[in-house]
């Protein structure tokens, strides 16, 4: 499923939602829509799975070579925002009824459910209501519930949200797997660390409108963020030695021994270390490649400015 999205515009009352955004999604590819609340993104969501309709643009939903306004929802498996199973049936119920509702006999039901569910550990729980389950385990149902049909495209608003870290990565495996078995992902988060392993491309945006766009690689260069460095001393530090010592720098000490400085330029670098050499034995210095989350932290921060200026 190929989806082209064009100059869309949604305002709700006096709310300029999303303002001009355009990107395009290929058959395949896990796609991630990042940014603050209120940035726009299930504004977005809601407009390509036809819930409302964009005021201004369009968008274009190709798939075996016809074309759409919004995803039809035969091809669609979405986790909205606020979930939407049935708490007081089973698990084998709420995902059985949903399966079927979708167009799948009940053999087929059947076999999708005992797939995911063996997956997800989940499988002795099937009998119980879906309110018996921890929230982390609810929501490894909701994800069942949106792909049990083999939707072409898959739309997950949060889906790591209330997720512990080994779950996170249960999802993150989970979602592997969907790319590999060909559908296209849509998700919307706020853990960069799991995106930044997941998303082949992305679109940050900010107040409705895109401030980054691209692969990972196209972000770090879009993002131009300060270069940082991780410096060891062999004697103790305190942040507020090296808030004296280091004034015109963002410092943040990982450890007694261990800080790192975002430079303003790389040139800086010297003069850093020669006023650090004045008072501490410097034992390492070391580049750090920036993470998805310290560029995403850059742009809207650069983005805030701008708005200012
Ligand atoms: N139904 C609505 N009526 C009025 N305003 C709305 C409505 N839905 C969203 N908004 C406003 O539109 C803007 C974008 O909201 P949206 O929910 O799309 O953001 P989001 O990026 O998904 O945020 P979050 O990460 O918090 O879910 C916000 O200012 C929000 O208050």
């Amino acid at each position: 499923m190929h989806i082209t999205v064009t100059e869309i515009e949604k305002s709700y009352a006096t709310v300029s939602a999303v303002c001009g955004v355009s990107f395009t999604i290929n058959t395949g590819e896990i796609f991630a829509l990042l940014g603050p609340n209120g940035a726009g993104k299930s504004s977005i969501i809601r407009m390509l799975v036809g819930m409302t309709r964009p005021d201004r643009g369009t968008i274009v939903v190709t798939h075996q070579q016809a074309h759409y306004d919004h995803v039809p929802r035969r091809y669609l498996g979405y986790l909205p925002e606020d979930r939407g199973l049935y708490p007081d049936k089973s698990v084998e119920k709420n995902l059985l009824y949903l399966a079927q509702l979708h167009g799948l006999s009940k053999a087929q039901a059947q076999q999708e459910m005992d797939h995911w569910l063996a997956i997800f550990e989940l499988t002795e729980r099937r009998k119980e209501d879906l309110k018996q389950l921890s929230k982390g385990n609810q929501q490894k149902v909701q994800l069942i519930a949106a792909v049990i049909h083999k939707p072409a495209l898959v739309i997950l608003d949060e889906p790591f949200s209330g997720l512990d870290p080994i779950n996170q990565e249960k999802v993150v495996e989970f979602l592997k797997t969907l790319r590999a078995k060909g559908m296209t992902v849509i998700l919307s988060a706020h853990q960069m660390a799991m995106v930044e392993k997941l998303a082949d491309r992305m679109l940050l945006m900010a107040k409705g409108q895109v401030v980054l766009a691209g692969t990972l690689m196209d972000i770090k260069q879009q993002a131009q963020p300060k270069p940082v460095v991780v410096i060891e001393t062999q004697q103790a530090i305190t942040a507020v030695q090296l808030a004296t010592l280091l004034p015109d720098y963002t410092v943040s000490l990982q450890s007694e021994h261990r800080f790192s400085v975002a430079l303003p330029t790389t040139a800086m670098l010297s003069t850093c270390l020669q006023t650090l050499l004045n008072e501490f034995t410097v034992q390492s210095v070391s580049m750090q490649n920036p993470d998805l989350h310290q560029l995403y932290l850059t742009a809207m921060s650069a983005h805030q400015q701008e708005e200012i200026a």
